[in-house]
């Protein structure tokens, strides 16, 4: 575990009550220490996981060489530029037979798509391509060339050869390609655990009749689609007073039990706003405060498990399959209330971080460009994130517009856009028609 003070003296730019967007992201880079506990899943239940070994494949895919359509092989060195072909067809062959008989020079044989190609043969002319008699086929000029329509043995992937790398995403491609090589399980580093909490006087959990002065908890909810996209064990801690003894006994069962805390509300300056504090108690500040908007409240630290008093820490390899988490410590992402703050941060800063703390070596998905439909007032110096939509314009180039009320607190204005256009910290006002940079939510939420 990197100390503190080893990361901050190495990062340009550090400043604990004002970082910039970017210098957050290097940040938690440094702190973020990726799981090490390793599982050895089956393919169906490893989607979503992030692979603990390299794959070799055992075998050659296609394992042999084969018909990439119905039609019939033959060898194609029989074709002569601008010349056709009449061929006798001596048999036929399904996908999953193997012919056993020859085809000479001047002969051919019906074969499926799929279906292995005999020795000598290397190609294949599609059955629309051709006419036929009962016995013969008559290939015209130009048809095909030597060696069309025949894939070959290993030519997605040679024996031997990686096929996937540690630390990639085992998305449904990955987890085809892993089933072709014949696998039925892979290594994958163990699921995160991750606690959520909200915390707040004024929060209602749902089923609770409304209150004056109430407003009932949207953060637990839009986090826990956001954790269990991301494929992380939720561990709902429900809504917490603000109040430093209930909050310190929420912070001590969620470090016990999980890799990552992550909790909304109480990190502005209020007279309630408790959480900074409950987390230099129990472990760490890293920083509070980021130069963006919405989200500038963010504050992340950890909390050490070794300094638990009501829930201590069993540090067994194997812990984590029971209630507490085999980690030093729990990193602790105190998310502004306000809840597209709440979400903002989340996707900017939480998301990659838990990425990584799963072990995940992917680069982040590049970040779309699209032109503004209209004006976007910005000040420079921090990075801002409008809510807004992509779509495609007439001249079929991508446009994007917000989608109306950008409030803090406003999760409509969110849950209508497919996307979040990040405009950079020294950028100003945008004017119609600049290309601005967009993360889309496709796959994320
Ligand atoms: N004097 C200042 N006041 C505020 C500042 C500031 O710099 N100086 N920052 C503002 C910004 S920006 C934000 S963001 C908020 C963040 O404050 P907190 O993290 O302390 O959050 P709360 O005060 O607890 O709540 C803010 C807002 O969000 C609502 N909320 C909270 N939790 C939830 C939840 N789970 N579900 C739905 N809504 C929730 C809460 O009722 C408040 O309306 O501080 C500003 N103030
Ligand atoms: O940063 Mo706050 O999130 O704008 O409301």
């Amino acid at each position: 575990m990197n100390t503190l003070d080893q990361i901050t003296t190495e990062l340009v730019g550090y400043n604990p009550h004002n970082m910039s967007a970017d210098s957050v992201t290097s940040f938690l880079t440094q702190l973020v220490q990726p799981v090490t506990e390793v599982q050895q899943l089956s393919l169906c239940q490893a989607l979503g996981r992030v692979l603990a070994a390299d794959i070799i494949s055992p075998i050659s895919v296609p394992p042999h060489n084969n018909s990439a359509m119905d039609g019939y092989a033959f060898d194609g060195s029989q074709l002569r530029p601008g010349e056709g072909l009449s061929l006798k067809i001596v048999g036929s062959v399904l996908a999953g037979q193997a012919w056993t008989g020859k085809v000479q020079a001047g002969e051919c044989l019906q074969i499926m798509t799929g279906a292995m190609m005999p020795p000598g043969l290397d190609t294949v002319v599609p059955q629309e391509l051709v006419t036929r008699t009962d016995t013969h086929i008559c290939l015209p000029p130009h048809t095909v060339r030597p060696g069309d329509h025949c894939r070959l043995m290993g030519e997605d992937l040679q024996q031997g050869q990686p096929a996937l790398h540690k630390g990639e995403l085992l998305t449904p491609a990955a987890i085809g390609l892993v089933a072709s090589l014949g696998l039925q399980s892979v290594p994958v580093y163990r699921r995160l655990k991750v606690a959520t909490l909200s915390t707040g006087n004024e929060i209602l959990s749902l089923g609770e009749p409304p209150r004056p002065g109430a407003v009932y908890d949207s953060n637990r909810y839009t986090l826990f689609g956001l954790l269990t996209r991301l494929g992380c064990e939720v561990i709902d801690l429900g809504v917490v007073r603000d109040e430093p003894a209930a909050l310190q006994a929420a912070f001590e069962q969620a470090a016990s039990q999980a890799d990552a805390i992550i909790t909304s509300g109480g990190v502005s300056v209020g007279e309630a706003d408790h959480t900074k504090q409950t987390m230099a108690q129990l472990g760490e500040v890293a920083f509070w405060r980021v130069a963006m908007r919405p989200g500038r409240p963010l504050a992340v630290g950890r909390i050490f498990k070794d300094k638990l008093t009501s829930s201590p820490f069993t540090k067994r390899a194997d812990s984590y399959e029971n209630k507490s988490c085999p980690t030093d410590s729990a990193i602790l992402f105190g998310l502004p209330g306000n809840p597209v703050a709440a979400m903002v941060s989340f996707l900017a800063f939480v998301r990659p971080a838990l990425l990584r703390l799963m072990g995940c070596q992917a680069e982040a998905p590049p970040l779309l460009q699209a032109h503004a439909s209209e004006i976007i007032p910005k000040k420079p110096g921090r990075t801002e994130y409008q809510r807004g939509i992509v779509s495609t314009a007439a001249d079929g180039t991508l446009q994007v517009r917000t989608t109306g009320n950008q409030g803090s607190g406003v999760l409509s204005s969110m849950a209508h856009a497919n996307g979040l256009i990040v405009l950079s910290h020294d950028q100003g006002t945008v004017q119609a028609g600049e290309l601005v940079k967009v993360m889309m939510f496709d796959g994320v939420m």
